[in-house]
């Protein structure tokens, strides 16, 4: 292996670090506790399982953290009534619904009921709007979570080849936005790409977020560039129970210059920029200086 591993896990005890301090600050000269409404509909393992990490990494950043699970069978009406209410009560600055929802709820209609100001997970469609047009925005956390590495590792993004294998509205596209905004020359490829083994050669920086095993081998890849996986992929091999990403590891890891491993890499940083974003939309509301290093 010649590739330099990014520590996904470490980077985000570092910016959970940050994010800790500015509390810490906002409490002691302000008197305001950032506070974060996470929002459950149904009983999915695995949304389960983030949720609880949710909940502790926010109080155990001094931030105030409120849950509400709600039955599978909730109706879109009372779905809509929590949040109201939470876009209602000034001690909440996120908040945000886990996903994916049971079938019979309109995702759009529930995410675009957020307050914008206080969408965490950056989904709503005035967000969306703002972060294409390079206005101030509230940026969905796995891309955020992206950008945070890369800068981590290369200083300026600038006039780099990126390529984003994905397309969808909560990787895909934001992250491509973002590199955008950091003067990369950005493809988005896809299902449909031609000659995609090509595209992702001449790329410096590859985003892998297609929610296919180890669909990238490490043929594919520029020699030095570096790789961010964005899958999480559970398969069986060899009779066990494994997480992979997008990206065939093994072989990419030969070639790339930096690799994000799975797991370890891009997940870990997904929940850290939540707890950035809440700061964030915290000050925002309190008409304070936004914290720097910790949006996009
Ligand atoms: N409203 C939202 N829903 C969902 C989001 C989101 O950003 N907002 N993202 C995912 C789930 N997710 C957070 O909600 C999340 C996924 C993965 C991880 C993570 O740390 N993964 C670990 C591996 C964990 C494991 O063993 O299963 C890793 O990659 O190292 C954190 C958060 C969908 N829903």
């Amino acid at each position: 292996m010649s590739a330099q591993i990014i520590d996904g896990k470490a980077f985000a005890a570092k910016v959970r670090g940050q994010v800790a301090e500015h509390v810490t600050a906002l409490k002691a000269e302000h008197g305001i506790t950032p506070g974060l409404a996470v929002v459950l509909v149904g009983e999915d393992p695995a949304s389960q399982v983030y949720v609880r990490s949710k909940g502790k990494m926010t109080n155990e950043v001094g931030m105030k953290s409120v849950e509400h699970k709600l039955d599978e069978n909730t109706s879109e009406a009372d779905l809509l009534a929590v949040i109201d209410q939470l876009n209602k009560d000034a001690s909440i600055h996120g908040i945000l619904v886990q996903l994916p929802l049971p079938k019979h709820l309109d995702e759009d209609l529930v995410i675009n009921s957020i307050d914008p100001a206080k969408d965490v997970d950056g989904f709503h469609i005035s967000n969306v709007g703002l972060l294409g047009t390079g206005q101030k925005s509230m940026v969905p956390c796995t891309p955020l979570g992206c950008l945070m590495m890369l800068r981590d590792h290369h200083g300026s993004l600038s006039g780099m080849n990126a390529v984003v294998i994905g397309r969808s509205n909560i990787v895909g596209k934001p992250m491509a936005q973002l590199l955008l905004g950091d003067s990369c020359t950005v493809t988005i490829a896809h299902s449909r790409t031609k000659d995609l083994p090509e595209v992702v050669g001449r790329a410096d920086i590859v985003v892998a977020a297609v929610g296919r095993p180890e669909m990238v081998p490490g043929d594919w890849i520029k020699k030095g560039a570096t790789v961010i996986d964005v899958g999480i992929n559970r398969i069986e091999r060899d009779g066990k129970n494994k997480l992979v990403g997008d990206v065939d590891f093994a072989s990419c890891s030969e070639v790339a210059g930096a690799i994000t491993p799975v797991p370890g890499g891009v997940g870990p940083m997904t929940i850290a920029c939540l707890l950035a974003n809440t700061v964030t939309a915290c000050c925002r509301a309190n008409g304070l200086a936004e914290p720097e290093g910790l949006t996009a």
